[in-house]
């Protein structure tokens, strides 16, 4: 009996000993948990139809808003054919995470907003028991992908919606253009028929100028009427073609600012922008095509095999033969040419990206003297492009060759056909003419069909790419959940283990457990990768741990809105503050864009950046550069500071305005300046400070003694735990890390 409760009572103590170990400072436990001629008298006819043929060849009605109708844009129009049969076929990876557990809450919550939250599979395991985290695996655990399950049909569809009117006349107009461009080699064949007539009777008074007054009024008529359909359906096109774009760009935009952090882990801000810019652009300008190009060269190849089997069945046979094999081969040539231009496309961008690395980092550049290398590996890149487009070229140039031969050979054939029935008296001049102009009105629909098939292709694709991004839902949204009353700042992380969803084999944090006491510091270190960063990040809900759970005031973070959390509960300062490329000003006020300009300068003051504000020539209206480059960065950090509070004294009363986070997280916020700097600095954060849990990251040991609490981080875990004094005469890693940072102090200053 006597043993039993003795080995009851050592249980007891063993496990009390663990919660303390991870307290800071060490003392009482948290109450809460959770959670595209013949007869000589028709010659003269013929002239006119093969001159009024080679018009409409030449020529288009034109248009749909894209320039693809004459001579010099006939050949670009070859050329953005092939261009635009560039499908990059683009399959991104992705990122994700975890969701929240829901239990039982401390009652301190000042108001609930909806988690948009999925839970994952890791989460949903988590939730089965919270705590049993000894028997969980940690294998597994990667993020899966939270989609919005909508068609990118649907999607597009329904953006639409707003211009659906206006839509609707645009195509009503092109349909209108269209129907016009039938008509007139019809009306075309009919004055021809007028003048042959008169010149197969030989007598060029047989038909008077009225005769000739109701076709060419009718012609003037259509003309006209054309016109105004033109006009009509491509300013409207483009008007909602730019409205699409605009409103697509903004949900992208949208999207994007709300994405995980781990989505800008695994993806680069450059194919992040790409999406942004040319996806939107490829896709407004396929839309625009595909409702002015498809419609008008649709309906003007329907009607004009119609035309072309009413003036002459017989004639169209010849041609029925001719065309299909002709495009059949221009299909086949153009898979190849597309293929080369892919290459020659990403071999641009390619080169593109090595001159943005270069340029986007030309200080370090400059630094290392390694102008003449990347000179040399931007050339190399260059050459490279240049040989494929080089290729490309001569491709497109046989390409475009070989069509104008085969364009040119239909308009022998059918001359030479023709001429033959009109010999035999089987069709009229008029009719031939009629034909010829119908022939290449089909020969300019397909060839423009065959341009839009690409353009459709490339458009889907663009189209494709950015509503990926757009149906990302984030794992940890921006807002949702509850936010607190009255919090005091007690950190607590329970068995928390980590990986970075880019990395998932690397376990970063392994069942770490800590405990920060409110408006006490303690102060992370240990060597370099140990995980001090990962605590902060888990802290702000960069990111969810895989296991485990950290929680504020008793509360898992998950159930809390990440921007209250982020917004006002915790201040972040690291070690290399990015500001914004507009004035000093509004570089404090970014937190609260309605603080007054005397909130603004106190705030300064009290950050010891005032001074040095006064001294620049414009004062507060300074104007930083971009990430803050045009001030030193001990600057940088202070007017970073001046961004986080105005209460520095702790005090709510006058400037309570600017953030006043009650949690601040410090990472190596002085380890970069000079003593002086570090001097103003320290002073800013130690008032910054008063009245505050704060967690500081420092490599530094000499300026993190008078912490309440030192913890070191090593493989992930807290190995020690303590005051400074008690960490000495453990002489453990704490003491040894000293000893050594001592000595290479001592080293730097005997040299
Ligand atoms: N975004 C990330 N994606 C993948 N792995 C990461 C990421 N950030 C950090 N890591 C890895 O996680 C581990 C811990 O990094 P962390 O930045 O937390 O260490 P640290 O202790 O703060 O180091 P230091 O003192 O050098 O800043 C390292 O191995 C690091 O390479």
């Amino acid at each position: 009996m006597l043993l039993v409760v003795a080995v009851a009572r050592l249980q007891q103590q063993q496990q009390q000993q663990q919660q303390q170990q991870y307290v800071c400072p060490p003392a009482a436990q948290s109450q809460h948990r959770n959670s595209t001629y013949p007869s000589i008298a028709a010659t003269a006819t013929v002239a006119t139809g093969i001159a009024t043929a080679m018009y409409y060849y030449y020529s288009d009605d034109g248009s749909d808003g894209n320039n693809d109708n004459n001579d010099e844009n006939q050949s670009s129009g070859w050329i953005a054919w092939i261009r635009s049969l560039f499908v990059p076929a683009t399959v991104l990876a992705r990122a994700a995470a975890a969701a929240p557990n829901e239990e039982d809450q401390p009652s301190n919550v000042k108001y609930q907003v909806n988690v948009e939250t999925k839970p994952s599979s890791a989460d949903e395991s988590d939730a089965d028991d919270n705590n049993d985290d000894d028997d969980k695996t940690l294998s597994g655990t990667r993020p899966t992908v939270a989609l919005v399950d909508e068609s990118p049909t649907m999607f597009f569809l329904k953006l639409l919606l707003p211009d659906l009117f206006l839509l609707a006349i645009a195509v009503a107009a092109s349909f209108g253009s269209a129907i016009c461009n039938v008509r007139i080699p019809l009306l075309l064949g009919d004055l021809a028929n007028l003048v042959s007539r008169s010149a197969a009777d030989g007598d060029l008074t047989s038909v008077s100028i009225a005769d000739l007054q109701l076709p060419a009024l009718r012609l003037i008529s259509i003309y006209t009427l054309q016109a105004g359909f033109t006009f009509i359906y491509i300013t409207l096109l483009s008007l909602v073609g730019e409205r699409l774009a605009e409103r697509l760009r903004l949900r992208l935009f949208n999207s994007l600012l709300r994405q995980d952090v781990a989505f800008f882990d695994a993806h680069r801000t450059g194919e992040v922008l790409t999406r942004l810019t040319a996806d939107v652009q490829d896709f407004k300008s396929s839309f625009k095509m595909i409702i002015s190009t498809g419609l008008r060269s649709g309906t003007q190849f329907v009607g004009s095999v119609v035309a072309l089997l009413t003036i002459s069945s017989r004639l169209t046979t010849v041609l029925v033969i001719i065309i299909p094999a002709i495009v059949g081969a221009g299909a086949i040539f153009g898979s190849v040419l597309r293929r080369l231009s892919r290459l020659a496309q990403s071999q641009v961008a390619i080169a593109a990206a090595t001159a943005e690395e270069a340029l986007g980092n030309i200080r370090t550049v400059r630094a290392f003297a390694m102008e003449d290398r990347e000179e040399a590996v931007f050339t190399r890149e260059v050459d490279r492009s240049r040989s494929l487009n080089v290729i490309l070229g001569a491709g497109i140039g046989v390409f475009q060759a070989v069509s104008n031969l085969a364009i040119n050979g239909i308009v022998l054939a059918v001359l030479y056909v023709g001429g033959t029935f009109v010999v035999n008296r089987e069709i009229t001049a008029g009719n031939l003419t009629s034909f010829l102009v119908a022939t290449q009105s089909i020969q300019r629909s397909l060839s423009q069909l065959s341009i839009l098939f690409g353009a459709v292709v490339r458009g889907m694709s663009a189209g494709a790419r950015v509503h990926e991004y757009i149906r990302l839902q984030p794992t940890i949204p921006v807002r949702g959940g509850i936010s607190l009353d009255n919090v005091v700042g007690d950190i607590e992380f329970r068995n928390v283990s980590f990986r970075y969803p880019t990395r998932p084999e690397q376990l970063v944090l392994d069942q770490l457990n800590l405990r920060v006491k409110p408006g006490t510091v303690l102060a992370l270190c240990g060597a370099s990768g140990g995980g001090k960063s990962t605590i902060a990040a888990l802290l702000e809900r960069f990111y969810d741990p895989v296991l485990g759970q950290v929680l504020l005031d008793g509360f898992d973070i998950r159930t809390l809105d990440p921007s209250w959390l982020r917004g006002e509960l915790i201040g972040y300062i690291n070690q290399e503050p990015v500001l914004f490329a507009g004035s000093i000003r509004d570089n404090i006020r970014y937190g609260r864009p309605n603080a007054t300009d005397a909130e603004i300068e106190y705030a300064a003051l009290q950050a010891n950046a005032d001074g040095f504000i006064r001294n620049f020539p414009n004062g507060y209206d300074t104007i930083v550069g971009e990430r803050g480059v045009t001030v030193s960065g001990g600057q940088r950090q202070r007017i970073a500071i001046a961004r986080q509070g105005s209460n520095f004294d702790g005090t709510k009363s006058t400037f309570a305005i600017l953030k006043d986070p009650k949690i601040l997280i410090l990472d190596e916020a002085t380890s970069a300046l000079d003593a002086q700097s570090e001097k103003l600095v320290q002073e800013a954060l130690d008032r910054l400070m008063k009245g505050r849990t704060v967690v500081v990251i420092a490599h530094r040991l000499s300026t993190i003694q008078r912490a309440d609490c030192i913890g070191v981080v090593y493989g992930g875990r807290i190995v020690e735990l303590g005051r400074h004094q008690e960490l000495m005469a453990r002489k453990g890693l704490y003491s040894e890390l000293v000893q050594r940072q001592m000595q290479k102090e001592s080293d730097a200053k005997s040299h």
